[in-house]
């Protein structure tokens, strides 16, 4: 056996973040060909550990790395012990290992229960001092694991072992089923696929059933520059705390709505556009026959919403716009909108960890305590281009002078309301995007999360750097200002 020696490197400890960077990690050290991962998830004992098993590891030129690794299976043995200080990756990188023929030390945490027991099924041994729970754990894999048996209860196995099913489960014949946590199963599905590892994911009561094809030719990924915003939304989650509440506020057509989708969706956070409900209110007066000036008309229409009301196929267009601004300058129209917008931030549907919401006033009325406050902007030439290309492909015979009128009338009517203007909040972060691509403002609004402090209290080490507001064009609101100026 490998003599012992002073440790060799170190992965991050961060919980479930720390778990899932390591199987990161390990999925490129076991690619053939250079992943990228972005500036962050390769600190330096990380990275250590990935040359301790034969992977090479070069600067990418831009603060990340390029990992080429050695394929399945083609993992070298370490010639020294590895020091891993985080249980969850401890229990990951065994898994990993497992599934080579080498004999690994790794020394720091404490393996979680079970571990020893789940990869023996596997035909993999771990060691440990005695009795395998302690320091430092030995790890004899071999290659061509036998299939996984899937776990008794999946709902009572700890998500520290689900996961080390996972990475063993790359190297194991057929199937390999695991269940986690909603969030958790939808990064680490997310990260299967960036390497082209076949997996499915679907609901299993609170959870969610991940089933893995071992043996799988992984391919090199490029993993987003995000990804640093990981241990952000699970360090919330876990934390059990009120729920994640990201504001995006902006003039028309500044890319709010897709913006926050994209947020959303790469967060695991329900989303509400809450122009919808004002454009429903405006349409539904407009379809009686009323006029959206007509404060009676307009206040019963609010009060009346239903929510299928928000799928009429009416409501993108500029009437719709223009109808929903005039209606949404009435304070009893506002009230009548105000409650479900708030019970949607802080009690979001389908048990998700938090929301984002886009609008006008979502970080100065609606949620002024919001965890993240962006006010998205763009020149109105920039706006109204993007809004004229969305409306003609929607097939709407339009003139882009006359967009841009309408625009500029709404966006002046919006900023010089009594009630709700639109403003930036003055702890917004304001988001210029005339020149960001929609790739490039989600990366740039995702490091903002990363960066914002409650998210991060819980994932501080390892990846504040990768965080770094400096590397976000965007700056805080000094005062308040109209729109579009
Ligand atoms: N950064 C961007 N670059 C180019 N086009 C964008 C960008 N963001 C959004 N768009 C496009 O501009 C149009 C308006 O975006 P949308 O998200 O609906 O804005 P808003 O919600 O602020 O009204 C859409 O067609 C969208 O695809
Ligand atoms: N939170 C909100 C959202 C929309 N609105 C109003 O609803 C109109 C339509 O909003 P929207 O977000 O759907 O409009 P676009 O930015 O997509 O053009 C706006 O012009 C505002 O007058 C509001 O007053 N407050």
């Amino acid at each position: 056996m490998t003599a012992l020696r002073a440790p060799c490197g170190t992965i991050l400890a961060n919980g479930e973040a720390a778990a899932v960077s390591t199987l990161a990690l390990g999925l490129a050290t076991a690619t053939v060909g250079a992943t990228r991962l972005p500036a962050g998830l390769a600190g330096a004992e990380a990275t250590a550990l990935a040359t301790a098993v034969g992977a090479r590891v070069a600067d990418d030129g831009a603060g990340g790395t390029v990992m080429t690794g050695r394929g399945l299976g083609g993992l070298t043995e370490p010639d020294a012990p590895l020091a891993v200080t985080d249980g969850a990756a401890l229990a990951v990188l065994c898994g990993l290992l497992a599934g080579h023929s080498l004999t690994a030390v790794i020394d720091g945490a404490a393996p979680p229960d079970g571990l020893g027991a789940l990869l023996a099924d596997a035909s993999a041994t771990v060691l440990a001092a005695g009795d395998g729970t302690r320091a430092p754990v030995t790890v004899r894999g071999r290659a061509g694991l036998t299939a996984i048996p899937a776990p008794d209860d999946p709902a009572q196995e700890p998500w520290t072992l689900a996961l080390a099913r996972v990475s063993a489960g790359l190297a194991a014949a057929g199937t390999t089923t695991a269940c986690l946590p909603p969030v958790l199963a939808a990064v680490v599905a997310d990260l299967l696929r960036a390497f082209a590892v076949p997996c499915e994911a679907a609901p299993a009561g609170a959870l969610i059933r991940l089933t893995v094809t071992g043996e799988a030719e992984t391919t090199p990924a490029v993993l987003p520059p995000d990804w640093p915003t990981v241990p952000a939304w699970m360090a919330a989650r876990r934390a059990g705390e009120a729920p994640v509440v990201l504001a995006i506020d902006g003039p028309a057509a500044a890319g709010k709505g897709t913006l926050a989708r994209g947020m959303a969706e790469r967060l695991g956070l329900a989303y509400l556009d809450t122009g919808l409900l004002y454009r429903a209110t405006g349409m539904a007066v407009r379809r009686a026959g009323g006029d959206p000036d007509d404060p009676a008309a307009a206040e019963q229409a609010a009060r009346a919403l239903r929510p299928s009301d928000l799928a009429a196929p009416d409501l993108r267009g500029e009437a719709a716009g223009d109808a929903a601004s005039r209606v949404a300058s009435m304070e009893p129209v506002r009230a009548a909108l105000l409650d479900f917008q708030r019970s949607f931030a802080h009690a979001p549907p389908d048990g998700a960890p938090g929301a984002v919401l886009d609008g006008r006033d979502i970080g100065t009325v609606v949620c002024p305590d919001a965890d993240v406050k962006l006010f998205v902007t763009a020149s109105p030439e920039t706006r109204a281009r993007r809004r004229f290309m969305e409306l003609r492909e929607r097939g709407q015979d339009v003139i882009e002078s006359r967009v841009l009128q309408d625009m500029k009338e709404r966006d002046a009517r919006d900023s010089s309301r009594g009630i709700a203007p639109l403003v930036a909040a003055d702890d917004a972060v304001v988001l210029d995007t005339s020149d960001l691509d929609r790739d490039g403002a989600l990366a740039a609004s995702l490091a903002l999360v990363a960066a914002c402090p409650r998210l991060n209290r819980d994932a501080a080490s390892g990846y504040e750097d990768s965080a770094d507001p400096r590397t976000v064009p965007a700056k805080t609101a000094g005062s308040n200002r109209p729109a579009g100026q």
